[in-house]
């Protein structure tokens, strides 16, 4: 143990800061956190934080005013302090390594038009977040963990292929965080995570996200600074595992062509402030990986040199692992190169074959999970993935065009091939609403230089260039809506959730004051919030206009600020937006509206996102809509054959010749008993100690296959667990009550 020793000279502390003006109640959560003496976080919420800071108000100005005496000139200044104002300079006193080349970089930069994103260029949307980069606003990927029993939960339902890379990549970031210098951090890994749709790749990611924070987890290190972002090609992608997009996370560049983009350094500004904010940054997990380009991933390795090792440390990636999620199979990226391919604007990879050539071993899962109730529907699905129907498989597939829709949910989701089609849809689904339809208009303003607010228009109806929030939207009771940015992520009210509007209160006068009263598909989201709600409306969250600041190169050079509530119609997605998604029931619709035919992989990806044929129905399908990706079917055989991440490599081998053994601080022996049965690392060992067992004596729930079990009454619940298929014999010794002995002869 340490000693605890008062601080004789007088510091001043500061914490994360909140604005109230711009989050009220993330602003009241931070006072509770801060001054409010709790155990469990659940502690700090009435039905909202600023109800329960209501509640304990005088304690909190209590203890503001002892520790803190210049609390509130501090927090004035802060509100006053707008980043944008700062000068790039300032962020050189926080992080080194000033660039000469950089600050020329940005000097072009501001003469460039469209600096970044132009994503009104694209046809689907390929990035989701277009908030200014200051350091406040950088968006991070998921930072909430799950509870600890959810996460065995987790790991316990992972299948064997699925349980062998989770345990590699567990056991990775554990050497990585106890390795004592730099010489024995384990190199980092290229991995891409294979297997066509619905094998649970997403599912195995979001169990290896929660498994890698914990393990590289140091003792206070700064939350705010991921060890692993969770980040995926397509903001609605990103939305199904509470990530962000790697174009948001990074500032990568989009245009409608991608491919012919030149590499430009990031300003020194925001390569300073990505330093800061990814100091403690190992691994990226990238889902949906099939669409994003060969030029983004070429961009996104050097943007990583940039930001961590430089150019001349020629480390991949800025020696970051990367773990990329999906299937080429599936849809490709608009307006680049399969991410497979060589990127033209290098001209070294034409030599040594692409990064992701270089560098990437697939792992790939072959059960599929998605359609585990109706096995034939999952064959049929493999064989359309490659292109390798029968006769057999073309009968059943044209017979979904006569799928009995009677229990089908009355707003059950239509995909469609692209955004028009969408569109119409909903405003058809929308017409058919009998009650009073709603317009609301966003409110747009641009901040001046003395920070008043003044207005703007906006001409671009694109909402993923206005981030997330649409310029007007038209409603009526009963309407499918979806939510475009993160609301409320612990709570989970996230981007991409549906609901149906039950009813909503806009005053005339100011119609962003109101609320909508959305209930969404499942129980479990935005139950916190429902809690506000008024008692007639206890199954419905009300949501509140948001104000998102962001920036748009193609108008102004100064951040804009639009009010909008957060909302979209939802009755029909793209097959885009589909990706990665499971549907109990859904509609398929392949309206002709082009000659050209639809894109490689599109068909499948949408037929595969039903859990069942008796869930889907098929309208205007016809067996030509399914192309297969040759060139991604060639990528994958070479992969499988040139670059494979060889599963029996990942087993945790053992030398027979030595004996193991390990020691596990259980916690509770009773309640992990069924986590130590589906181990493979511990159940490797020839000895296992374990201590915390909570339990006075072994019971048969407590055994382990293939395992004798020795325990000693003890206070502090010792246990021993010896192999028997080991050549060793166990000699029991004398124990205390504090210590448990065996001698094993070898
Ligand atoms: N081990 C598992 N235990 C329980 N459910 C699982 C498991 N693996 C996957 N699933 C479930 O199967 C469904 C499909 O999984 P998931 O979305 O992860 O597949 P995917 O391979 O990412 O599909 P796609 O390529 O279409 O995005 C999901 O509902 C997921 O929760």
């Amino acid at each position: 143990m340490g000693t605890l020793r008062e601080r004789r000279n007088q510091r001043f502390i500061r914490y994360h800061y909140v604005s109230k003006e711009r989050n009220e109640e993330l602003y009241y959560h931070r006072l509770l956190l801060l001054y409010m003496p709790w155990r469990s976080e659940s502690e700090l919420k009435s039905s909202t934080y600023k109800d329960k800071f209501s509640e304990v108000k005088k304690d909190i100005l209590g203890n503001i005013n002892h520790y803190e005496p210049f609390y509130e000139e501090v927090e004035a200044a802060l509100e006053d302090f707008d980043p944008d104002d700062a000068s790039p300079e300032i962020w050189n006193e926080f992080a080194a390594g000033v660039q000469q080349e950089c600050l020329e970089e940005q000097t072009n930069e501001s003469h460039c038009k469209h600096p970044y994103l132009d994503p009104s260029l694209l046809p689907v949307q390929a990035i989701e977040d277009n908030e200014v980069t200051t350091p406040r606003n950088y968006t991070i990927g998921k930072t909430q963990l799950v509870t600890d029993s959810r996460f065995y939960e987790l790991v316990r339902s992972l299948n064997d292929k699925q349980r062998i890379l989770f345990d590699y990549m567990y056991d990775w970031a554990t050497r990585t965080r106890l390795a004592s210098d730099d010489n024995s951090v384990p190199q980092p890994f290229y991995i891409f995570l294979s297997g066509g749709g619905g094998v649970g790749k997403t599912h195995l990611v979001n169990t290896i996200y929660e498994g890698l924070v914990r393990a590289l987890r140091k003792p206070g290190q700064d939350p705010d600074k991921p060890t692993v972002l969770m980040t995926a090609s397509t903001g609605k992608a990103a939305s199904n595992i509470n990530g962000t997009t790697l174009h948001s996370a990074f500032s990568l560049p989009v245009k409608e062509k991608m491919r012919t983009l030149q590499f430009k350094t990031l300003s020194l500004e925001k390569l300073n402030t990505m330093r800061c904010k990814y100091a403690n940054l190992k691994v990226i997990i990238a889902d949906e990986i099939s669409m994003f380009g060969a030029t983004s991933l070429e961009h996104l390795h050097l943007t990583l040199q940039d930001i961590f090792t430089g150019r001349d440390s020629n480390k991949p990636f800025g020696d970051i692992a990367m773990l990329a999620v999906g299937d080429l199979l599936q849809l490709n990226p608009v307006g680049d190169r399969p991410v497979f391919k060589q990127c033209s604007s290098n001209d070294y990879s034409s030599l040594a074959g692409s990064l992701w050539q270089q560098l990437f071993k697939v792992y790939e899962l072959t059960e599929i999970v998605r359609q585990k109730g109706d096995p034939q529907f999952a064959e049929i699905l493999s064989r359309v993935r490659t292109g390798e129907t029968s006769e057999e498989d073309i009968t059943l597939l044209n017979d979904l065009h006569n799928t009995d829709t009677s229990n089908f949910p009355k707003d059950t989701v239509h995909l469609y091939m692209t955004n028009n089609q969408v569109d119409s849809y909903n405003i058809q689904k929308l017409q058919e609403l009998s009650g009073p339809h709603l317009t609301i208009t966003a409110k747009d303003s641009k901040r001046d230089l003395h920070t008043n607010l003044e207005q703007v228009t906006i001409t671009s109806t694109n909402m993923y260039q206005t981030g997330g929030l649409s310029s007007s939207i038209t409603f009526a009771k009963g309407a499918r809506l979806m939510l475009t940015k993160n609301y409320d992520i612990a709570d989970h009210l996230v981007n991409g959730v549906i609901g149906t509007l039950v009813d909503y209160n806009i005053p005339s006068d100011n119609k962003l004051s109101g609320q909508l009263f959305i209930r969404f598909e499942k129980d479990l989201i935005g139950k916190n919030a429902r809690k506000s709600s008024p008692p007639y409306l206890r199954h419905a969250v009300p949501i509140q206009a948001v104000t998102i600041k962001f920036m748009l190169a193609s108008q102004c050079s100064v951040p804009v600020e639009r009010k909008m509530y957060p909302v979209t119609l939802a009755y029909a997605l793209t097959a885009h937006k589909s990706q990665g998604s499971t549907y109990e029931y859904m509609i398929a619709d392949f309206p002709r509206l082009t000659k050209s035919p639809p894109p490689q992989g599109l068909a499948y990806t949408m037929i595969s996102r039903a859990t069942s044929r008796q869930g889907i129905k098929l309208v205007n399908f016809n067996m030509k809509d399914i192309k297969v990706n040759k060139n991604a079917s060639e990528e994958m055989t070479r992969m499988k054959t040139e670059s494979i991440l060889n599963s029996t490599n990942l087993l945790i081998e053992k030398n027979p010749g030595n004996l193991t053994v390990g020691h596990v601080n259980i916690r509770s022996l009773s309640k992990h008993a069924c986590d130590l049965q589906v181990d493979r690392s511990i159940q490797c060992l020839d000895v296992l100690c374990l201590s915390e067992t909570h339990i006075q004596h072994l019971r048969t729930n407590h055994s382990l296959t293939h395992y004798e079990a020795f325990d000693k009454q003890t206070k502090h619940g010792l246990a021993i667990y010896v192999s028997k298929k080991e050549k060793c014999s166990v000699l029991q010794v004398p124990s205390s009550d504090v210590c448990q002995a065996l001698a094993v002869t070898v």
